[in-house]
Order: C-alpha cells, then structure tokens, then sequence
C-alpha cells in the first residue's frame, strides 16, 4: 500500500489533505497564489459578514420582523438602472439541470439535452477534499471533451459527439463553509474561495475561447451586503487575470428569509455580472424555519409535504421574485420540485412526472424564464411546458410583472398556511434525515428517498421542522404534543428499521442527527458539525490504487 506525505506550506498556503491523484493539476503554484489572494483580500470582511448574520438572527428572535430596507429605498424607486444584458450561452435558460460534478453525473447532465448544467459543489455535494478536487477536474476534462467513464458493470460514458452542450454554471460551496483541507497564514479558506478561485483560474480564458464564460449561482445570500463582498471578489478576480470586468455572470439563489427583503439590493450589487435571480425553495423553507424557530405558533409550518409552493407565503416570495427581476432586466428562475423519477417503478415515475409538469406550469404561468430539474428524465418535461409559453422567444424577460405589488409582510405571513403536523410527518423528517446524513457521510450529497431528490437543504428542513415543533410543543392532527420524549421514542423506533449494511455510517449519522435536532443549541447548518468532526482526514484516507481506479 502506498502511503501519503503529510501537509505542506509554501508562501502561506498549507495543505492539509491527502494529496488526490492528479492534484497538482488543480493546485498548481499560480492557481494556489491566486486563491489565497482572494482569500486574504476578503477574509476579515466574510466574517464580518457571518457575525453580521447572527445579529440579525437574534434581532429576529427578539421580535424584530425583517422589514424592506429604508436606507436602500432610493436603489429600489430609481427605474433607471438594469443589470447586464444576458452573457452568450445564458439568453435561453428555459431547462436548467441540477447534479453534482462527479464524472458520471457530468457527462450525464451534459447530455441531457437541458440548455444550462448546474455544476454543484455545494448542497448535492459532499465537500471531502477529493469530490472538491475531482470535480475540478471533470470541469476542466469536460471543457476541454476528454472526460469518459466506465461504471463498474462495464457500461461506458462519454459526452455527445456533437451538438451545444448545455451551458456550465458553477455552484460554488456558501459563506458559512470553510475548507479545512487549505489554510492560508494558518486560516482556513472559505470553501466557496476555492471552488470559485480553482474554477475560475484554470477556466476562464478556455470558457472565453469557446464562446461563454465563466459563469456562477451564488447560494445562501443572506443580504445585499453579502451579494457586494462577491462582486467584489469577481472584480478583483477579472483583475488577477486580466478578463475584461463585467465577464463573469452571477445568478443568485433567493434562499434565505432575510434576502427576500433585499432583492432588487442584491442585483444593483452585482449589476455587471448579474444573470438573475433563482427561487431556492427548500433552504428558503428552512432558512425560515432557522430564523424564526423560537418566535412561536404563528411561525410554526406543517409536515414538509404540505409546504407547497402554493401556501400564501411561498406564493408572495416567488411572484415578487419575478417582478424584481423583469424589472431590471435579470433572468428569474424556478426551483427544484422534489419528486423524481423512478425508472422501475411505472406508477411512482407517472406521478413524478405529473407533479413536476404542474410546478413548471405554475412557474411559466407566473412569468419564470426557465426552471430546474433534478434528473434528466424531468429535462422534456420542463422543456415542453416552457416551449408553450415562450415559443421562439428565449425567454420572458419582456413580461413585467407590474401587477405584483411588493409586500413585505406577505414574505412572513406564515399564519396563512394550511396544513397539520402528523405523525407520519415527524417519522419521514427523522428518517429522511438520517438516511440523508448517512449518504453524505459517505460521500454521496444528493439522494433519492420515497422517490424524493434530498439534499442538504431538504435535510435540513427534516431536522429544523423537527426542533422547532419540540420547541414550540406544537400539537399533532390527533391532538398529541409534539415533545422531546417523544421524539426519542419515535427516532429509537425509525432508527431500528433502518437497513444496514457494510461500512455504512449509520451510528455516525444518528450522533449527528441528534446533536443538531434534538440539543437546546442550533447549529445553524448541520454540514457544520458534521464536516468539522465527522468528514476527518482517516475517513477520506484512501490508497493510490483506489484514488487511480476511481
Ligand atoms: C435544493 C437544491 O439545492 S436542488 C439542487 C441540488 N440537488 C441536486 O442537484 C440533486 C440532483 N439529482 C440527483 O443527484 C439525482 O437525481 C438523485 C440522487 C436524486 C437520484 O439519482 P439516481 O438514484 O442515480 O437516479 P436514477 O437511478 O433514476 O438515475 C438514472 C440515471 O440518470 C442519471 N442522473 C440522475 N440524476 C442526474 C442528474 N441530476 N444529473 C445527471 N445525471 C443524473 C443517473 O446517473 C443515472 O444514470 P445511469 O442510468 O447512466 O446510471
Ligand atoms: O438550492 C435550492 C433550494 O431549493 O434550496
């Protein structure tokens, strides 16, 4: 067996992992100097941003409901500005695929016929150090069309002969993840640095060269000031490599409560590099559960399955979405309908099927120029469904949505939904919830469970959920209150039926299961703990010939 160095530093950048085969083109001196000056460019400010970020929440939790912002009032009345024009490759984004960029999902979103990939290292991806490096690679491999893959039954991979592929956009890790594996002056880089910066660095000009560009969603924006400290590093990004300012392009996931409140804000902050807003539903969900957990019944929502996009809040939140964004020119996107399909089971993909025509309908109806799909066999679906309503058009952009009159206390009008907590609800968000953890655990960030896409945000819904139901004693349809005990009793019964198997992760992901679910403290994301102390070097140790074969 081979065995590895340990870390090393060179002009302040350490690296603390177990080097992955092919690494060092990835981490070349130059790409390395170029991340780290991003780095110490912006550090002091990002965690600024995050302290920034508990004082809100704490102001929410005092009572404080977010407002829309006095002192931005004149960006908002001014008709004058409009962002970027939409960038080569981005005029027509009517279907958006969604996946993690390990090779075989790579070359199968690129395939999919979807007009735009979102090539993801941040919620369907576990972040151990040799997805965040390999997937580095099959961006750069498929850029340059020499990415392939044999699967271990033999069935081989490779990307179409010809034809547009789909236009890549990058989804880098968000603020609050740090990338433990690289530290600069002793500090570790912000795991959304590296995924930028590597990206960036090593594609950019080769992007340029084929007629796009480098192009990037920007997740878990918490407000304009945060969507200013990105501008600010794509300014000094373009700089370092001489790209002319005003090439790369942003689309922004609207996925926290707060950045709702701010969201024309946050396209004047990016305005040359903005591409549009998205409608990140399920972090939005739980960032709504997150802020609001200790505020009481009037903020308490019912089992996952109910919060639909159709409950008074949700509805205000993606309408005015729109509006914002027609109204400065910026492209508004759709979200992810959870259900996927299954292709050996007829009855369960039909209703996939079904359910996520209807959501798509409802996007296109409501002036979307284009959604997501979390698998290829959604891309026709959402394709057919955007073809009805925009024909030869790219996209809707000429349809303002004047009609939507922005309302800030509709965005929190939670006392509108509908809907009860069951018990069948508390067992799926335990469940879902372990069996999520356990898969990222072992590296696997997206999985299919009951025929749903679960990722860290739908995880994070399932724990959230269940914590505030706890906290607040919420009561169930039959009347029974929603306590600790019974969550225990409840998460001994689910953990007992779960199927185990070889060097599976379970135990792991039940500690961390209970330490963000069910302990007074709020982590406020549970890939925190669990990547800081579960996702450790031993774990992701893997031989030469493994790395190779891989
Ligand atoms: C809330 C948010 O942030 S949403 C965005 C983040 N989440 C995601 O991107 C999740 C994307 N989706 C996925 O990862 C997957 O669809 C899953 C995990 C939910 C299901 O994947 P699987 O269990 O492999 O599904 P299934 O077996 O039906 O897949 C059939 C084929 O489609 C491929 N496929 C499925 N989803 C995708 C995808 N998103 N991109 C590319 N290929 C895909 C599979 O690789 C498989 O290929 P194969 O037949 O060559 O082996
Ligand atoms: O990232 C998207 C979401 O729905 O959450």
């Amino acid at each position: 067996m081979n065995t590895f160095t340990d870390s090393f530093t060179i002009n302040g950048i350490t690296l603390t992992a177990q080097p992955i085969c092919r690494q060092n083109e990835v981490l070349t001196p130059d790409a390395l100097e170029f991340v780290a000056k991003l780095h110490r460019a912006t550090a002091a400010r990002r965690q600024e941003l995050l302290q920034a970020r508990r004082t809100r929440r704490a102001e929410i939790a005092s009572g404080q409901d977010p407002r829309f912002l006095r002192e931005t009032e004149e960006i908002r009345n001014d008709p004058s500005w409009r962002v970027a024009p939409p960038a080569p490759g981005l005029e027509d984004r009517r279907v958006e695929i969604t996946g993690p960029v390990d090779k075989k999902m790579t070359i199968n979103a690129l395939n999919s016929g979807a007009k735009v990939w979102l090539a993801d290292m941040e919620d369907s991806s576990t972040p151990t150090w040799r997805n965040v490096i390999k997937g580095q690679l099959n961006l750069t491999d498929a850029l340059e069309r020499r990415i392939d893959f044999t699967s271990p039954e033999g069935k081989e991979y490779k990307l179409r002969p010809a034809g547009d592929l789909p236009t890549i956009v990058v989804r880098p890790r968000g603020w609050h993840l740090p990338e433990k594996h690289m530290l600069i002056d002793g500090e570790p880089i912000a795991g959304g640095i590296v995924d930028f910066g590597l990206f960036f660095f090593h594609n950019a000009r080769r992007l340029l060269a084929q007629g796009k560009g480098p192009y990037f969603y920007l997740p878990k924006i918490e407000n304009h000031l945060e969507a200013r400290l990105w501008n600010d590093i794509f300014i000094l990004a373009q700089d370092l490599l001489g790209i002319p300012q005003g090439t790369i392009r942003a689309t922004v996931l609207i996925e926290t409560i707060t950045a709702a409140f701010e969201m024309e804000e946050i396209l004047y902050e990016l305005r040359d590099h903005a591409a549009g807003l998205n409608a990140g539903r399920w972090d939005y969900i739980f960032s709504l559960i997150k802020n609001f957990r200790t505020r009481g019944p009037r903020f308490v929502l019912p089992d996952r399955s109910q919060v639909t996009m159709t409950q008074p809040f949700m509805r205000a939140y993606t309408e005015q979405l729109v509006r914002a964004c027609h109204k400065r020119g910026a492209m508004a996107i759709g979200g992810m309908a959870a259900a996927v399909p299954n292709r050996k089971d007829e009855a369960a993909n039909t209703n996939a099927l079904e359910k996520v025509r209807a959501d798509k309908t409802r996007e296109a109806n409501d002036g979307f120029d284009g959604s997501w799909v979390a698998h290829p066999d959604l891309v026709p679906v959402c394709r057919e469904v955007f073809d009805s309503i925009l024909g030869s058009k790219p996209n809707q952009l000429d349809r303002s949505r004047e009609d939507v009159v922005p309302d800030d206390r509709a965005l929190i009008n939670v006392a509108a939904t509908t809907g009860t907590i069951t018990e069948q609800g508390i067992r799926n968000n335990i469940e879902v919830g372990i069996r999520y953890i356990e898969s990222w655990l072992r590296g696997n960030g997206a999985v299919a469970i009951h025929n749903l896409m679960e990722d860290a945000a739908t995880a994070e819904i399932s724990r959230s959920q269940l914590w505030q139901w706890m906290f607040s004693s919420a009561i169930t349809d039959r009347g029974e209150i929603v306590t600790h005990h019974w969550i225990e009793e409840l998460l001994d019964e689910e953990f007992a039926r779960l199927e185990r198997f070889d060097g599976d992760r379970f135990e792991d992901a039940r500690d961390i299961f209970e330490e963000v679910t069910m302990a007074q403290d709020f982590p406020s994301f549970l890939t925190l703990p669990a990547y800081a102390r579960y996702l450790t070097e031993a774990r992701e140790k893997a031989t030469v010939e493994e790395l190779a074969a891989a």
